[in-house]
């Protein structure tokens, strides 16, 4: 499995399944600010509490393929393997990503547990090993990168593009990058100030 972020902002997401792991997965891309499209003709009142609050749309249905026909990333969560093998089988053939909840090797995506600070994001994933395992490992990365990364990692962005700004040299632009993750960044909040005073007041300038 090739890990990779994917960016599902003006994507269609369905979720085919309107049950306890459909609201699990449903949960998940909720905490990433992205809506999801729920087919299923029973609905946890908990799918529906979130409908009614705009998060989610629900066709309350069973599934057909026009469904789904439009969307980027397709999740089976149905308790129908015959249901769950034939959206994975259409849905993979039209070349959209596919998590089938049950027997993943059918699908082609896997859902690894995750921790978001701000913009930095850290996934497990046991290849289907154990889901248990690959959240107990983020439970304990959870602990060391708490809160307070939320903050650093948007210094360091700033830090970032104004580096790529002002700084034509390629060289120069990694030094001045290395410097930027030095830990003591994390640590001191002031030398953060400190060190974005430096570089910005070439900010201004442009390269034609
Ligand atoms: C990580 C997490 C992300 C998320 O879903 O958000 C996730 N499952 C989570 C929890 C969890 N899932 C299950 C249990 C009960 C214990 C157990 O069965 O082990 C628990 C534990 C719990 O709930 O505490 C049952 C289960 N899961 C799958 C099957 C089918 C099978 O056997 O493969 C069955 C059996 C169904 C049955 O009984 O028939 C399949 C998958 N689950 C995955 C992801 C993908 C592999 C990721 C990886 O291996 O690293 C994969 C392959 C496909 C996918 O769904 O993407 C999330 C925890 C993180 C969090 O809470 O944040
Ligand atoms: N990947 C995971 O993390 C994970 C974890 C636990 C279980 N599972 C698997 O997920 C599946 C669902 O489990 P659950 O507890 O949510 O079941 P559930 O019985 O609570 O929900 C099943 C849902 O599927 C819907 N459904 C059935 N046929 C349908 C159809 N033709 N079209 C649309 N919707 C249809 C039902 O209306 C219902 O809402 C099971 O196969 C289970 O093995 C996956």
């Amino acid at each position: 499995m090739f890990p990779i972020m994917v960016d599902l902002t003006d994507e269609k997401i369905v979720v085919v399944g309107g049950g306890e792991v459909a609201l699990h997965k449903i949960n998940n891309l909720l905490r990433f600010g992205l809506h999801v499209h729920v087919v299923s003709p029973a609905i946890h009142p908990e799918i529906e509490r979130l409908a009614s609050e705009g998060f989610v749309t629900v066709l309350q249905k069973l599934v057909e393929e026009e469904d789904y026909h439009d969307a980027f990333l397709v999740m089976t969560v149905t308790d129908s393997k015959a249901v769950n093998d034939e959206i994975a089988r259409r849905a993979k053939a039209a070349g959209k990503l596919v998590v089938h909840a049950e027997q993943p090797d059918l699908g082609n995506s896997t859902i690894p547990a995750s921790l978001q600070r701000g913009r930095l994001v850290v996934s497990v994933s046991t290849g289907g090993a154990s889901p248990t395992l690959a959240k107990q490992i983020r439970n304990q990365l959870e602990e060391q990168y708490d809160e307070s990364y939320e903050d650093y990692l948007d210094f360091l962005y700033e830090v970032r593009q104004v580096i790529k700004k002002v700084e034509p040299d390629r060289a120069v632009r990694r030094h001045l990058l290395k410097i930027a993750a030095d830990p003591i960044f994390y640590k001191d909040i002031e030398r953060r100030e400190a060190f974005l005073h430096e570089i910005r007041p070439f900010a201004h300038v442009t390269t034609p």
